[in-house]
């Protein structure tokens, strides 16, 4: 049976905009929660939890885009728009979503409750509870039954209930803390590649659990206080301990010592900090010598504070960054033994720490591990999440079981930071986005506020002791992000559900970045090479948007967000999880839509397909004229030929400003008879071009697109010699064992060249049988592999 309701609302200023018109209930009145379907729905539901603790409140909160060309009403049949009985949102096709986390001091409610009402999100939310109330009383009027209720976690979460009925006019749906912490750290172990890291020594490791391995594990959550929690499965935990010396005693005895005005403050006091002005060393007890019998050198802390019993000073005598870091060390050193001694309680190897206390920051994550590292004498170790603080809140919203965000579980989850948003680190400016022009000039406050947000508050100089007498590393881990970037995190983006890759033998082992940016050296050279091809860029995108004056400021926006994550990565790599230079490629492209730009190439795109369309009768019938096998090699090289021009390089846009791709086709098939010779001529100009990056944006790409059962250490092989130019692809072990039997058979030895980013050369001819041979060029080298190839070898020399 259906009902329908003719209401409307009408929130058109501003987003999300639900849409209940044609609203209609789905299945029988008996039924105990019938679907409610809203065909006319086109923007964006979000879904908002919350976690209210002691000090802060962190909020999650959804947006997906769902494929619109399944529900648009104007192509299908009522009856297929509203679907069968079966109808539910976990029908919808994914196309992806977001999800976003934000953070508020819990003091500073009434900001989180105006951005919550700013972004409308208690509306999202809404999408939920029309099944709940409709299903109670059909008489009401539908603004009236609308009840939205939010998910919420944490002390809060009872404490606040009536501020948020009487200001955003949502009941708080109570959710438990320990098992939304549970719910949230599993998720972000289970779904996020790149969540869980190890840090030692001012160094961040990333580390992938296995998925059917992950249990038991002894769960830490520093908050205000400190919750040990041992997991044993999904729903299946036991807090088994906790302190009441947590980040709220750092917080608050650091606000009383050294009177900060806020946690940031002090933790950026304590870089600064000097751990031996305050506290006693081991070795101020014994004469300045090691007591290595009970394991102690003369550099471990005997007593945290102990110097000030002795030295007649006051409080007032002590720096305050001295006090903050000893406060630091004490409480950070504490929670990390304690954790291991209830490890050691329950036979746990594996120890996750989290909460906002974290913060990411180096020090306090080497302290937890230093002391996990000693106590255990190096039998286990810390882990901590790259969304430590967001645990309660992941796990409250993810225990919304109606909306069908299973997919979240079963899909990767990649990080990008938070472009769209109208706020910096839980601060609102402005409205909420309305439109694209919202957006570029919300971006430009953006960028300004981001030069303020990213500017790295420098460590105590290099060589300065650390506690335990390590010497502190100078590494860019040890930056804390200054004042607003209290989010270590940004927006989780779903990746819809295509499957990538879909014949890799491993796809979990897969590794697509060939190139590791975790070389400094390398993230430089890159981050230079795509700051420099950004004028080019902007200007082609600029032009696929018919180059009008909004196009230009969208292109100069995209530009400044652009900047802006290249200087953000630049000082924290690891800021959205393992950086590889599809990562970097693939962040590029996202901010391009960010600002609506469809295609770049898009006019390039157009040129070349009228062009090729006009050739294309005369093409066809050439090789239908050809002899099979001829007729097979040429549409090889055809496709080859193309691929060429998918790289974006800088050499191959110089050649295609003077021609169109398929002139350049056709001219090398009348004049040279080698339809590659276009793509010789790129070789050419990329070799003598200064640009020798331009190779390796060439392998991303083709290695990205073009091998099915890629491995990971495979390279591009590349192939050149006088006649013509092609590239094949190849597995870095199969041209090693070509290599090894060349050297076997007497020829020159052969050198791989890295630094010239080209590693292997290799020709490869299509033989009589169907199948390839191989002439592998090195420098020098000549070798033949199963068919002697008659040509001469190049005069290549790498
Ligand atoms: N910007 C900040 N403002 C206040 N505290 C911060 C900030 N950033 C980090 N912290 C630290 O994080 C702690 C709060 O962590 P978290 O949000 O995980 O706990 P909580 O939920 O507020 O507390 P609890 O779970 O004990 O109720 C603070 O006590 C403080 O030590
Ligand atoms: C009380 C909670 C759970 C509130 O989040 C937290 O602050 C905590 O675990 N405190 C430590 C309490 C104790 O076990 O001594």
């Amino acid at each position: 049976m259906e009902v329908r309701t003719n209401t409307s609302i009408d929130r058109s200023c501003s987003r999300p905009q639900l849409n209940v018109s044609g609203a209609a209930i789905q299945g029988n009145f008996e039924d105990r929660d019938p679907s409610i379907v809203l065909p006319n729905q086109s923007d964006d539901i979000s879904h908002l939890a919350l976690d209210i603790g002691g000090s802060l409140i962190k909020l999650v909160y959804f947006s997906r885009h769902e494929d619109r060309s399944v529900n648009d009403k104007r192509k299908k049949p009522l009856k297929e728009k509203i679907g069968t009985s079966s109808f539910n949102r976990r029908s919808y096709t994914t196309t992806g979503g977001k999800l976003h986390f934000v953070n508020f001091e819990t003091r500073k409610i009434n900001e989180c409750l105006d951005f919550i009402s700013s972004k409308q999100l208690h509306l999202g939310a809404l999408s939920l509870s029309l099944s709940l109330s409709l299903s109670l009383s059909l008489s009401l009027s539908l603004p009236a039954m609308l009840i939205p209720y939010e998910q919420a976690t944490g002390g809060g979460a009872f404490k606040f209930v009536d501020l948020f009925k009487e200001k955003l006019g949502v009941t708080i749906d109570k959710e438990d803390e320990m098992d939304s912490l549970v719910a949230g750290a599993n998720f972000l172990l289970k779904a996020i590649f790149h969540e869980a890291f190890t840090h030692v020594g001012g160094q961040k490791e990333f580390v992938q659990i296995d998925h059917n391995d992950m249990f038991p594990y002894l769960l830490v959550n520093i908050g205000s206080g400190v919750s040990i929690i041992k997991v044993d499965g999904d729903g299946k935990f036991q807090r088994v301990s906790g302190t009441n010396v947590g980040g709220g005693t750092y917080w608050g005895l650091g606000r009383l010592l050294t009177k900060c005005q806020s946690f940031d403050e002090l933790l950026e006091l304590s870089q600064r900090g000097d751990i031996k002005a305050i506290d006693m060393f081991v070795g101020d007890i014994y004469g300045g010598t090691d007591y290595s019998k009970i394991g102690l050198s003369a550099t471990n802390i005997a007593s945290s504070f102990g110097k000030a019993i002795s030295e007649n000073k006051e409080l007032e005598d002590y720096r305050a960054e001295d006090i903050s870091l000893s406060l630091l060390r004490m409480i950070t050193y504490n929670i990390g033994q304690i954790s291991y001694l209830n490890a050691l309680r329950f036979g746990i190897k594996r120890m996750i720490f989290g909460g906002f206390f974290i913060r990411g920051h180096a020090y306090t994550m080497d302290t937890i591990s230093n002391a996990v590292h000693f106590w255990s004498k190096g039998e286990a170790q810390a882990m901590f999440l790259r969304h430590e603080g967001f645990l309660g809140a992941l796990g409250a919203f993810l225990s919304y079981e109606k909306h069908g965000l299973d997919d979240l579980m079963t899909h990767q989850l990649v990080e990008r930071f938070p472009m769209g948003a109208p706020y910096v680190g839980g601060r609102i400016h402005g409205q909420p986005l309305g439109n694209l022009n919202d957006k570029i000039t919300w971006m430009e406050k953006f960028v300004q506020k981001g030069t303020e947000i990213f500017a790295p508050v420098p460590m105590v100089p290099k060589g300065t002791m650390g506690p335990e007498g390590l010497e502190r590393s100078s590494s860019k881990g040890d930056y804390l992000l200054s004042g607003d970037a209290t989010l270590n995190v940004g927006v989780l983006h779903l990746i819809p559900t295509l499957e990538v890759f879909p014949l890799l033998a491993d796809p979990k082992t897969y590794e697509p970045n060939t190139i590791d940016l975790s070389d400094q050296n390398e993230l430089e050279y890159w981050f230079t090479i795509l700051s420099e091809h950004l004028p080019d860029l902007v200007d082609k995108a600029v032009a696929s948007e018919g180059g009008t004056d909004v196009a230009r400021r969208k292109g100069d926006s995209f530009a400044h967000a652009f900047s802006a994550h290249l200087a953000r990565l630049m000082e924290e790599p690891a800021a959205y999880g393992k950086l590889g230079l599809a990562n970097l490629l693939e962040l590029r492209e996202d901010c391009l839509r960010e600002f609506q730009f469809v295609d770049a190439y898009r006019t390039i795109k157009q040129r070349e397909n009228e062009a090729s369309l006009a050739v294309l009768p005369d093409l066809l019938m050439e090789l239908d004229s050809m002899s099979e096998e001829n007729r097979l090699y040429s549409v090889i090289e055809g496709v080859l030929a193309a691929n060429i021009f998918d790289w974006g390089s800088r050499a191959c846009v110089d050649l295609y400003h003077n021609g169109s791709i398929i002139e350049i086709y056709r001219m090398s098939r009348n004049k040279m008879q080698r339809p590659w010779q276009a793509s010789k001529k790129i070789f050419h100009m990329m070799r003598t071009c200064d640009n020798v990056d331009d190779f390796d944006i060439f392998k991303e790409r083709m290695l990205g697109s073009a091998c099915k059962k890629p491995q990971p250490h495979r390279r591009a092989l590349l192939f050149v010699d006088n006649s013509g130019a092609d590239i094949v692809l190849g597995m870095l072990p199969l041209a090693r064992e070509l290599l090894r039997r060349g050297t076997e058979r007497n020829h020159p030895p052969c050198q791989v060249v890295n630094k010239g980013r080209i590693d292997f050369v290799v020709r490869m001819v299509l033989g009589d049988n169907g199948g390839f041979r191989f002439r592998v060029l090195m420098g020098e080298l000549v070798m033949e592999e199963e068919e002697e190839d008659q040509s001469q070898p190049s005069d290549l020399k790498l």
